[in-house]
């Protein structure tokens, strides 16, 4: 008796269908995709009964709109009746697969089972008629989505091969248009080694006509240097100006690495096109070069990676990672190349894709030691490259942050100080790197309070003297909790310069939060600040130096002492790109109208501040 509490699952098989064929693939046009690789594997299968045999495929485009008829015929092993039942009949069953499993080696492309499916995106039926090269009938296979299917043997005596039949589905009408078809087999079948014609239903053409001699060795590209780039332009869509030969040791993976001929984001896309066995799996293979080589666009073709059954990616595997390292260090060593030969194109890369160099030198001393010249960088200066900077100076200093940089730039600048804006990614990093590249050199890390160290400090008699003055100047911005040093600094047109320590630039954070947050968060985040009040304080430098600063601190200005000092802090905030709150803002906006009063009313007397 049978166990009662055993039962089998249910494959609800139309669901599966359904599944795989509209939520696997991002895109009803991979059909076109999935038809022609079961082809070339079937080529490849035949060719290892018949090793001097010549493969090819012929696409043929019948009737228009929505009574199309495309049929996919290939000249490759076909399938006999046991083949057909055993592969083409059972869902996640493939006869590519042999020994490996799903992410060993095969020489086939496909090995998951399931492509075919991938027609019904497009068609409600697929009719397969084959026959196998080992010989027996011609066979016709009609699949439908619901999971049933029928096989009748043929009378006509068809050479080995298998033809697909699909019949256009309501709505897929765009995907058998012939322009689009033409496209799309180019797209894939452009580097076949043989011939994929394409009958649009009026005149037939070989669509991959024209195969260049680089593929088979990618350095003879830099001898077809026109040619590769208007590959390029055609298979990628773009129009590049510079290229760089991609090969790893084994001579299984290769290709051409175009350099963008724009700047790029850090963070854009980096969609590689990707050939398995000379034919197009892949136009998103993300994962295939190094994280810093952001600023090329490849090609590539190989036999030895596993693409996922999407074909959009490749198994993050050990091969993977030894040929990303080689792909990579075919890049690098063509720019240490480029620095010898043809440094000018090298400085032009650096130019464009400087952030994609620097993020490759912060990991290679070798590299940074060879380009650290040419790299450029935000300075007080303004942008200059290492080599710029390393004619007049052996020491050159650097900022952490951003925030840093804008609180010493004014001044620094002032006092022809050489600094380097450390707040962009990879330049601190680098900064500090510089003298194991270059013995030359010494960097050091600037902070805010070095810069005011070099400010002169008043004379004993000059403190007395405006002793009152500098207390009522510190108590106007007591509440902002900012401490006044009356000094003297370069240059002179500066009234006010403003710096922040750690622990108040955290209060400015918090209370920016605050103000914009529920009462609950305001009144978590009050009592944080309140804790952190007493130690926060920020400092105000006015510089004597300055003409406005000095009336200020004549006596007889006591009158508009707080609004000008107010003034100054707001404006010192401005100065260094500080986001003011709402306090801060109002002084801001009273101190403008009282100004333009004054200076009414001063007009008037014919006086002036
Ligand atoms: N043109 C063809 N010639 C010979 N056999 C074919 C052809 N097309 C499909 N087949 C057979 O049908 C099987 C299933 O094809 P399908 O495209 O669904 O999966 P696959 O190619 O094996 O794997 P994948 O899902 O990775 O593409 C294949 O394994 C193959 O045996």
């Amino acid at each position: 008796m049978s166990n009662p509490n055993n039962y089998r699952f249910q494959v609800n098989l139309s669901g599966m269908i359904n599944i795989l064929s509209n939520h696997l693939y991002s895109n009803p046009r991979v059909f076109l995709r999935e038809v022609m690789q079961n082809a070339v594997d079937a080529i490849t299968a035949r060719n290892q009964l018949e090793t001097d045999y010549q493969g090819k495929v012929h696409i043929e485009l019948a009737g228009s709109g929505a009574g199309s008829t495309l049929i996919i015929e290939d000249n490759g092993v076909g399938l006999t009746e046991e083949d057909i039942h055993e592969f083409l009949a059972q869902i996640g069953q493939s006869s590519k697969r042999g020994e490996a499993a799903f992410t060993g080696e095969t020489t086939f492309i496909g090995r998951f089972g399931i492509g075919l499916l991938s027609c019904f995106m497009v068609s409600d039926e697929i009719v397969m008629v084959t026959r196998s090269a080992k010989g027996g009938p011609t066979l016709e296979w009609r699949g439908q989505p619901d999971g049933t299917y029928s096989i009748r043997t043929l009378d006509t005596d068809l050479s080995a091969g298998t033809k697909v039949y699909l019949r256009c589905k309501a709505g897929s009408e765009m995907y058998y248009e012939p322009q689009e078809l033409e496209r799309g087999l180019y797209y894939y079948g452009a580097l076949l080694p043989y011939p994929i014609t394409f009958n649009n239903g009026t005149s037939s053409k070989v669509v991959n006509d024209y195969r260049p001699v680089w593929i088979q060795d990618p350095d003879l590209a830099r001898s077809n240097r026109e040619e590769v780039l208007q590959y390029g332009e055609r298979l990628m869509g773009e129009q590049f100006r510079d290229f760089i030969p991609l090969r790893t040791a084994s001579g299984r993976t290769a290709g051409i690495a175009y350099v963008l001929p724009h700047a790029v984001n850090l963070n854009a896309k980096r969609s590689h096109q990707v050939y398995l066995k000379y034919m197009l799996v892949s136009d998103k293979a993300e994962n295939i070069l190094p994280d810093w080589a952001f600023f090329v666009k490849c090609l590539i073709w190989t036999d030895e990676l596993q693409p996922t059954a999407s074909r959009e990616h490749f198994y993050e595997n050990e091969r993977l990672e030894e040929v990303r390292d080689e792909l990579g260090e075919a890049i690098r060593s063509e720019l240490m190349r480029m620095a010898d030969y043809d440094p000018d194109r090298l400085q032009h890369i650096i130019q464009l894709h400087a952030l994609s160099m620097k993020a490759l030198a912060t990991e290679d001393a070798e590299f940074y030691r060879i380009v650290h010249r040419w790299l450029p960088f935000e300075t007080t200066y303004g942008r200059r490259t290492l080599g710029e900077m390393l004619k007049e100076h052996d020491h050159i200093h650097f900022t952490l942050t951003l925030d840093e940089y804008r609180q010493i730039t004014h001044v620094a600048s002032a006092q022809s100080l050489l600094v380097v804006n450390g707040g962009y990614i990879y330049d601190a990093e680098l900064m500090a790197l510089l003298p194991d590249v270059n013995e030359q050199v010494v960097t050091e890390r600037l902070l805010p309070e070095d810069v005011s160290m070099s400010f002169t400090d008043l004379t004993p008699q000059e403190r007395k003297d405006y002793y009152e003055k500098t207390r009522l100047a510190d108590m106007a911005l007591q509440r902002f909790r900012c401490q006044i040093q009356l000094k003297r600094f370069k240059p002179a047109e500066l009234p006010a310069l403003f710096t922040l320590s750690k622990e108040s630039s955290d209060l400015r954070s918090l209370e920016a939060a605050k103000e914009v947050s529920t009462d609950t968060l305001s009144s978590i985040l009050g009592s944080l600040g309140s804790s952190m009040q007493q130690s926060a304080y920020s400092t105000l430098y006015l510089n004597l130096d300055n003409p406005v600063v000095r009336r200020i601190f004549q006596p007889g200005s006591e009158e508009m002492m707080q609004v000008a000092v107010e003034m100054l802090y707001v404006n010192a905030l401005m100065m260094g790109h500080y986001p003011m709150n709402k306090q801060e803002m109002a002084v801001l906006n009273q101190g403008i109208l009282r100004f333009i009063e004054w200076g009414l009313s001063a007009g008037g007397r014919g006086d002036s501040l």
